[in-house]
């Protein structure tokens, strides 16, 4: 049951995605809000990257309905792609391209009109104005991150998609990063992204949505779901400093069992 979806940006009903035989994603529904960071949280093989592939409409789900600015991904897909960012994998690349060359390339792709006052504005802001005519394959990797997700809003989408967005980073550019999606929100736009981290959770999500085995388990904000949680035994069970974390919620929530 979806409630108050209110002025969401991105709304997933029912939601069920299947390999073969093998059910993935299972009645799925949530909804993000203008001016929200949305997390999706889950073991290994919960189920998120494949609901995260359904929103971008680079997997096509056996049934449910997904609407992006009240477009509907199956029926209008160039309508609702062309509202949202989709955060790339570094191996999306071209190494050999410089990292000048890759976000003109990437603003032609989009149709933005890139001047070089405005290039060099993006170069700044991620801080490789000096590195601009360094190839991509050259970057570190946090520093790729950061030109990734300079692509994924560089035709200021109202909803942004993040898988994992900064996993392999160092605190410095960790932070730099939540700062960054924080200022999507601020713009009233949407963020949507995946995380393992509980920290990066509770810092930049204002909700989250537990999956597990492909259902979602328990939506709210970080704060809620260890309100609601806190005496639950296995919550209880699974706290390690006394106090109960988010991380007690979870664990306490999908198990202390590591998947296969
Ligand atoms: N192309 C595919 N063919 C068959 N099974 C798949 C395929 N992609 C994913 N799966 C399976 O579907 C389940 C959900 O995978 P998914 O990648 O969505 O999980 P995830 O929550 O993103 O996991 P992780 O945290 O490990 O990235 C897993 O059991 C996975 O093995």
């Amino acid at each position: 049951m979806i409630d108050q979806p209110g002025s969401s940006i991105l709304q997933v009903k029912n939601l069920n995605v299947f390999y073969g035989t093998f059910q993935a994603v299972s009645n799925v529904s949530f909804y993000v809000k203008s001016g929200e960071i949305f997390g999706l949280l889950g073991p290994n093989g919960a189920g998120k990257t494949s609901t995260l592939s359904s929103v971008e409409g680079l997997l096509k789900p056996q049934s449910g309905e997904i609407t992006v600015a009240g477009f509907n991904i199956s029926k209008q897909p160039l309508h609702a792609r062309a509202n949202m960012g989709v955060q790339l994998q570094a191996t999306s690349f071209q190494p050999e391209l410089t990292i000048t060359e890759i976000i003109k390339l990437y603003a032609g792709i989009y149709g933005v009109n890139l001047t070089s006052e405005k290039l060099n504005a993006l170069l700044q802001d991620i801080k490789l104005e000096e590195a601009a005519s360094k190839k991509f394959g050259q970057l570190s990797g946090g520093q790729q991150q950061r030109v990734s997700l300079v692509i994924s809003t560089i035709h200021d989408p109202i909803l942004v998609m993040l898988d994992e967005p900064t996993t392999g980073l160092d605190p410095q550019s960790r932070r730099q990063l939540w700062e960054r999606i924080e200022a999507i929100r601020e713009k009233g736009h949407a963020v949507l992204l995946t995380t393992h981290s509980m920290e990066e959770a509770e810092a930049v999500c204002d909700r989250i949505a537990i999956i597990d085995h492909g259902k979602v388990i328990a939506t709210d904000t970080p704060q809620g779901l260890i309100d609601l949680y806190r005496n639950d035994p296995a919550v209880i069970s699974a706290s390690r400093k006394g106090k109960i974390t988010l991380e007690d919620v979870f664990i306490g929530l999908t198990g202390k069992t590591v998947r296969a």
